[in-house]
């Protein structure tokens, strides 16, 4: 068999019955073809699609008169993979040694904005939720340790957090809103408008416990949504040098002077070794509800030429829409709100192009 023939085939497939807008083939991995046997191995980040995958890979493939199809799954893009292969470095010379991957956890994604109110923890409540509804298993961190407004927007602000003693020691157990589970250093204040003044050390070590010492749940969470604060400050820095994550993904809004603060962002991100996944561009755009028309409020954006030209890409645009706002006001993302509005749509399709990014 031919495998420009297979690849052609599994370029026709869809998975839309999963919410996915792209085909086997942008999850291809691996193939091998010998004579009429066909082995591919496929990215998912989650098992609940393994046998999904496999059926439409037989679909695709029997016609072109494959008699065996092994297909396997992997969870890690190529580049790690190939990372974990790789001699080790010299210990001294990498920052990063002691970084680790944050326990029970697939992909672990942080959501950053390079200015306070652009709408990043919208943007991360969202995406959780979009995943979410797409069938994975997610939690959702807001890391925002100076100004935590998660818990609102996802209906979890008077949930209760416990402790639980383990045999490594004690953790505590993140509730569940939406079927999200919801850690936040705001379950832990004595109310929301407490300032915190986090120094060092004490930042450093409520940072690693809310990283590393939070039960999840039973069942491995496929993604856990980081919601940092805005800037780029000591919780990135921080972040970058204990956590291994598999991403960070960049909030913004069309004027010029958030776009600036992006390059700082990206920049950030590339110095503690995160890769940047893209950016969303929020309250990009109105569309008028009397008939439609669309207006660029902020102007023409250069977001998407600004993406290119740091090697990233535009994950989508959400438009300005009073429901967002007033959904997040009354803890239900606008994603399980509202699932036909034009911005829960662009959620939803955020999300497919984050796990097609993730799979690269
Ligand atoms: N697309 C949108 N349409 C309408 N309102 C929005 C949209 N996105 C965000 N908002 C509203 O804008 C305000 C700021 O959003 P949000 O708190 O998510 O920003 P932020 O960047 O996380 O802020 P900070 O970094 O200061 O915590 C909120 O009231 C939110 O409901």
């Amino acid at each position: 068999m031919a495998l420009q023939g297979v690849i052609d085939a599994l370029k026709k497939t869809t998975l839309e019955e999963i919410g996915i807008s792209f085909s086997l083939a942008d999850i291809l991995r691996d193939i091998k073809i010998e004579g009429t046997d066909v082995s591919l191995v496929l990215f998912s980040p989650s098992e609940k699609y393994y046998d999904f995958l496999r059926k439409k890979a037989e679909e695709a493939l029997k016609p072109l008169g494959a008699t065996k199809i092994d297909v396997e799954f992997t969870d890690q893009p190529p580049a790690q993979r190939q990372q974990t292969q790789a001699p080790p470095p010299p210990p001294q010379e990498n920052p990063f040694e002691n970084r680790r991957r944050i326990p029970k956890v697939k992909k672990a994604i942080a959501v950053a904005s390079g200015k306070g109110g652009v709408g990043k923890s919208t943007v991360a409540v969202n995406l959780a939720a979009a995943l979410k509804s797409k069938g994975y298993n997610v939690g959702y961190l807001d890391a925002d340790m100076y100004g935590p407004s998660g818990p609102t927007m996802l209906g979890a602000k008077d949930k209760q957090v416990i402790g639980k003693q383990t045999p490594t020691g004690d953790v505590l157990v993140a509730p569940e809103s939406h079927g999200i589970k919801v850690m936040s250093i705001g379950f832990l204040l004595p109310s929301e408008d407490t300032p915190v003044i986090w120094r060092g050390p004490v930042l450093f070590k409520a940072l690693n416990q809310f990283l590393f010492e939070i039960d999840w749940g039973d069942e491995e969470l496929d993604f856990l949504i980081i919601d940092l604060p805005p800037g780029t400050g000591d919780v990135q820095i921080t972040l970058g040098q204990t956590a291994e994550l598999d991403g960070a993904v960049i909030v913004t809004t069309p004027q010029d002077v958030a776009l600036i603060d992006v390059k700082k962002g990206i920049q950030m991100f590339k110095e503690v070794e995160i890769p940047v996944l893209g950016i969303v561009e929020n309250m990009s755009y109105f569309v008028c509800p009397d008939n439609n028309k669309i207006y660029e409020i902020f102007g023409k954006s250069k977001t998407e030429e600004i993406a290119k030209q740091y090697g990233t890409k535009l994950l989508g645009k959400i438009p300005i829409e009073p429901k967002v706002a007033e959904f997040s006001d009354l803890g239900v993302p606008i994603v399980l709100a509202k699932p036909d509005s034009n911005s829960a749509k662009a959620f939803m399709q955020i999300a497919d192009n984050l796990i097609k990014e993730l799979s690269k």
